[in-house]
């Protein structure tokens, strides 16, 4: 029984953890920017990289913030995977905020606030902090009894040493709390912030080692500190602007942070926060670092987000927008006009455009191994021939889709490795668009509310391809 929860608990995560983009490791690009074939976990769509990579060099040499990028292409030639490359690429200190057009829409917030949170959300500030600390080994905590109990306040004294000298410090009841909250003893090498008076245990001294007690697997073993007791250290923190709004708004808390559940920030606090961090700045003490923010579907924002775009763009303190959409000649949410993706003529002017490719099969097969290997299922090459004929058929993302599907239908059978019959079956169970389109239209008169007249769509019958 043990063991069957065990092995339950495993999968789930392992399927948390595969997610459409989850191969993709970078841009897969060499040092002079130039794209290798097929690396961290990216393949073809070389120029589209490339010219990711560039952008990516203009970010972190701090040089093109306040731009905007726009990557257009069909549907699954890779937007998405090369906004999330560039991403990974950029390593932990840069933000990186995404979000999907349509999520700006909804009840708890107007968009434009929506839209601001995540422009926030990708501007991060440094913030440099000198502070004092107390850091040595712990030689000796002594805590007073009072005499009555609950008549006064504890009281005790803290001795710790480095490795020149050793202090005395008399303890308040505040700080014996947080000296039993971090279960600090004897042996342990520990820092207090002055200021504030956390405790903070940086781990147990080298001079302990041999102690029989406190001695598990988690310990971790530091050397007793040289020099002083009393430190300035200089401290950096990595926040976004909109961790800041989070927690300085009255109504919110930062337990909003986690759940998510910000809602409306007032501007008077983003005016006071901003003056705050442009006072920091002018001091020395912060640094303003512009992330990126993709939006993704980008089609799907309307006149007044799109103006709304076009000025935080001018904002000094603004991050790089990337965006992305599928779509070609289009109306404009909110207006009658039609214009390239959707998008307004005045930002799209603005905009550096790189394009994604169609795939090649040759392309789509490498794609197919690649999210073979991720999700852990072995394929017979005809298998694999088969399944990237369907790619070039139908699309990237539905082969990619029957990769589990026919993992199942081989498991099913007890076989070890997915077969041609399969993908047969799988390609026989869920339908693609274009036989889906082909069914309704045979079918239409049975549905509801249908408008097509017999004729139209897309008629080349793909249905043929197995049979
Ligand atoms: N060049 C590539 N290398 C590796 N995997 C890729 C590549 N291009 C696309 N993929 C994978 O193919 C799938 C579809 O691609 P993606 O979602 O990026 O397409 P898209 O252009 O954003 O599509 P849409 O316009 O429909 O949003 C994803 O699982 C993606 O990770």
């Amino acid at each position: 029984m043990a063991d069957l929860k065990l092995s339950e608990t495993r999968d789930l995560t392992r399927i948390e953890r595969i997610g459409a983009h989850s191969h993709i490791r970078g841009l897969g690009l060499d040092s002079a920017l130039e794209p290798r074939a097929v690396s961290e976990g990216m393949v073809g769509q070389t120029s589209a990289r490339k010219a990711a990579g560039v952008i990516l060099q203009m970010i972190k040499e701090g040089r093109i913030a306040g731009r905007a990028v726009l990557i257009a292409g069909q549907p699954g030639t890779g937007k998405t995977a090369i906004a999330m490359g560039m991403a990974k690429s950029l390593g932990l200190e840069t933000p990186f905020a995404m979000i999907s057009a349509s999520e700006i829409f909804s009840l708890e917030m107007s968009k434009t606030e929506a839209l601001m949170q995540s422009f926030r959300k990708a501007i991060g500030v440094r913030i440099k902090e000198e502070t004092e600390v107390i850091e040595g080994e712990v030689v000796e905590v002594q805590i007073d009894r009072p005499a009555v109990a609950g008549a006064a306040l504890k009281t005790g004294k803290l001795t710790m040493k480095t490795t020149e000298m050793e202090g005395v410090y008399d303890l308040g009841a505040k700080m014996i709390e947080s000296l039993g909250k971090e279960k600090v003893q004897s042996g342990d090498v520990i820092a207090i912030d002055k200021p504030s008076g956390k405790v903070t245990k940086l781990g147990r001294s080298f001079s302990r080692s041999r102690d029989y007690d406190a001695i598990g697997p988690q310990v971790r073993f530091v050397q007793c500190p040289d020099g002083e007791l009393q430190k300035r250290k200089e401290i950096v923190h990595c926040v976004t602007l909109h961790e800041i709004d989070v927690i300085n708004s009255r109504t919110q808390g930062f337990l909003a942070l986690f759940t998510g559940d910000t809602g409306e920030i007032r501007a008077e606090v983003r005016e006071q926060i901003d003056t705050k961090v442009a006072e920091w700045r002018e001091e020395g003490k912060a640094e303003i670092v512009p992330g990126v923010l993709f939006i993704d579907e980008v089609h799907m924002l309307d006149i007044e987000c799109f103006s709304f775009l076009n000025r935080a763009l001018e904002n000094e303190m603004a991050p790089i927008v990337v965006v992305a959409t599928n779509r070609g000649i289009t109306t404009i949410r909110g207006t009658n006009y039609k214009s390239p993706h959707g998008i307004p003529i005045d930002l799209l002017d603005r905009l550096l455009i790189i394009t994604t490719q169609p795939y090649t099969k040759d392309d789509i097969r490498k794609i197919l191994d690649i999210r073979c290997q991720e999700e852990d299922v072995e394929m017979a090459e005809e298998a694999k021939a088969l399944l990237t004929h369907i790619g070039v058929e139908t699309s990237l993302r539905y082969a990619i889709h029957l990769i589990t599907a026919a993992a199942l239908a081989c498991q099913k059978r007890k076989g070890k490795v997915v077969e041609n019959e399969d993908i047969t079956r799988v390609y026989n169970l869920f339908l693609d668009v274009k036989r889906s389109t082909q069914y309704l239209m045979e079918y239409q008169e049975q549905y509801m509310f249908s408008e097509a007249s017999i004729g139209d769509g897309d008629e080349d019958g793909t249905n043929a391809m197995l049979s």
